[in-house]
């Protein structure tokens, strides 16, 4: 090799990391997919880039081999090279497939015009299957071109064509053949051992200038399915580069990617021959193939699938009493009673939610419904059941100020402004004096359950209907839907009305329906539907909860 090939100083912009590289594919199309351009789109997505390609070359081939190559115009090629690169920026270019002297003499002078601050070079000469890809008179053109990459993959016969030599027989000659074209060209050249025989399939990144070898050891994979590995390895390096700006940790997670890939391939069952990697494997296996819902899809998914619920606790004597104001006193205190043991447990619930939050915002919410469950809403029931409110309390039966503090878990902004304080002994004893009944026990062994198994999203679903069934309920009733009593002043239990469609309290409800919908749609299906399944089962909590009242008078 001449020494006038050598690249010269670089003087291209410093590659950019970049989240997701967009990466150009310029390269021969194979259309049984497992090589040239389809293999380089399917690898440049699996490893997390954006893909493009332009076509150097067709070729009619499958995994037995290659039946015929198609070269278009190479003025169609600088046209197609022209148009990615007049609208988009490319982070990064690999080049495969060039067929002929003339194609490589657009790519180089396309390369030179654009400088794309990334060049991965597969100097592609001969299939597997022994047919040729590269015009025998083409191989002195394509060592013109090596200066113009940053990295160079070629397999051992490629190593060999370029570095002038016989092919190598031993891996250390490998490297030594490696060194010589990186440092005639300037370039990094990737020694590869897919070709070698014998256990180990070992790769070699080898820098002249910084007189750097890194190794690369692993076993060799059993198996047929190794058509376009070195397609797809030199685009996930290409791509892996533009995201990380570094050649040794490129290399070594395109080669772990590549190597799962090879796991997989022959489970694909492509063909007869050599048949291709499965570039996805990892990602199907780990991440699944099928969509995840939107928060909004699963908030209305979720709402719709307990309407059955919904229907039932809107019938229920309890309810339609509570809004006409024919609800007798003692059913309403029993409610009332039962409701304080179970917001004294919830606010515990709510307080586990908070220590499970992975992050400050979901940690701050749930101490802060916690702690309006305590300090806000029981402290309304200590008034009532202290009797300083309702029919018979003798105190006008209108609102109270307490009623600006939300039911089930709303936050409070300031001290409670009830008389009546839970953290008074002789108002707790009142307060929390009744015993459980068996829909309070049962709704409340299913929170604590819950919290138990320490899995917050579930736990923060299954803590959701509390706030969201009170507030919908909350709005009907303040929208008249159970009848103008509701909105009479004069109704004896006005002040209790109130608290349900306190505003607070439905900004807070927004806020863990919004909390737990996104927790869900980034969920593994499994655990969304764990989270469901929780959603649900407090649901019906709910409607025996205000069940239980009338069914015990
Ligand atoms: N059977 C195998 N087991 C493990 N790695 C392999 C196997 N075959 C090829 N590779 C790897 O695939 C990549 C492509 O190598 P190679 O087959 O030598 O190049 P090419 O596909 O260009 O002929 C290299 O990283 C090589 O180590
Ligand atoms: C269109 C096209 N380009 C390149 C190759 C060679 O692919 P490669 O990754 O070198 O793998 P093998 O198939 O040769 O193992 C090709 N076949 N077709």
């Amino acid at each position: 090799m001449s020494a006038d090939v050598r690249r010269a100083p670089h003087t291209r912009a410093v590659p950019r990391v970049r989240r997701v590289p967009r990466v150009l594919s310029i390269a021969g199309s194979d259309p049984s997919g497992g090589a040239g351009i389809q293999a380089d789109l399917k690898s440049i997505a699996a490893v997390g880039g954006y893909g493009m390609s332009a076509i150097t070359a067709l070729t009619a081939q499958n995994t037995r081999g290659v039946r015929g190559v198609h070269v278009p115009p190479s003025a169609f090629l600088a046209e197609q090279l022209d148009a990615v690169a007049d609208d988009i920026t490319v982070d990064a270019v690999k080049i495969g497939m060039l067929a002929n002297a003339e194609v490589i003499g657009v790519v180089a002078g396309w390369l030179r015009r654009i400088e794309p601050p990334i060049v991965v070079l597969d100097p592609v000469m001969v299939a597997t299957s022994g047919d040729r890809l590269l015009d025998a008179d083409a191989e002195a053109a394509l060592r013109d071109l090596l200066p113009l990459a940053d990295l160079i993959t070629p397999n051992l016969l490629e190593l060999a064509v370029l570095a002038g030599a016989e092919r190598a027989s031993t891996w250390p000659d490998a490297i030594a053949q490696a060194e010589a074209v990186s440092s005639a060209t300037g370039a990094r050249v990737l020694a590869k051992g897919g070709h070698l025989d014998g256990a180990d399939a070992p790769d070699a990144l080898v820098h002249a200038a910084s007189g750097t070898v890194v190794s690369f050891g692993g076993a060799r994979i059993a198996t047929t399915a190794t058509h376009g590995t070195g397609c797809s390895l030199s685009s996930a390096i290409a791509t892996l580069q533009a995201e990380l700006g570094d050649w040794e940790a490129a290399v070594g997670e395109a080669r772990r990617w590549l190597r799962e890939s090879l796991r997989h391939g022959a489970s694909l069952e492509v063909g007869g021959g050599h048949g291709p990697v499965s570039h996805f494997a990892g990602l199907w296996s780990r991440g699944g193939v099928r969509t995840a819902p939107t928060p909004d899809e699963i908030e209305s998914e979720w709402w719709a699938g307990i309407a059955d619920v919904r229907a039932a606790i809107d019938d229920l004597p309890f309810i339609r009493g509570l809004a006409d104001g024919t609800l007798a006193r003692e059913p309403f205190l029993g409610y009332l009673a039962q409701d304080a043991l179970y917001l004294r447990d919830y606010a515990r619930v709510l307080a586990e939610a908070s220590r499970l939050a992975p992050d400050a915002a979901g940690q701050a919410f749930w101490a802060n419904s916690a702690h309006g469950s305590l300090v806000g809403e029981l402290e309304l029931h200590a008034d009532w059941l202290a009797g300083a409110h309702g029919p018979g309390a003798g105190d006008g039966e209108g609102p109270i100020d307490g009623g600006r503090t939300g039911t089930h878990g709303t936050s409070v902004d300031g001290p409670a402004a009830s008389a009546a304080s839970v953290a008074d002994p002789l108002h707790a004893a009142a307060t929390f004096a009744a015993e459980p009944d068996a829909a309070t026990t049962a709704y409340l062994d299913h929170l604590l359950a819950t919290a138990a198994r320490g899995d917050y999203a579930v736990l923060a679903a299954a803590v959701l209907p509390c706030f969201w069934i009170y507030v919908d309920l909350g709005e009907r009733l303040a929208a008249g839907e159970f009848g103008a009593q509701a909105l009479d002043p004069g109704h004896p239990y006005a002040s209790w009305l109130a608290t349900y469609s306190d505003p607070a309290f439905a900004h807070a409800t927004r806020e863990a329906i919004g909390l737990v919908t996104r927790l869900a749609a980034d969920a593994t299906p499994e655990r969304r539907a764990a989270m469901h399944r929780a959603f649900r089962i407090s649901s019906e909590h709910e409607r025996a909860f205000f069940a239980a009242p009338l069914a015990l008078h």
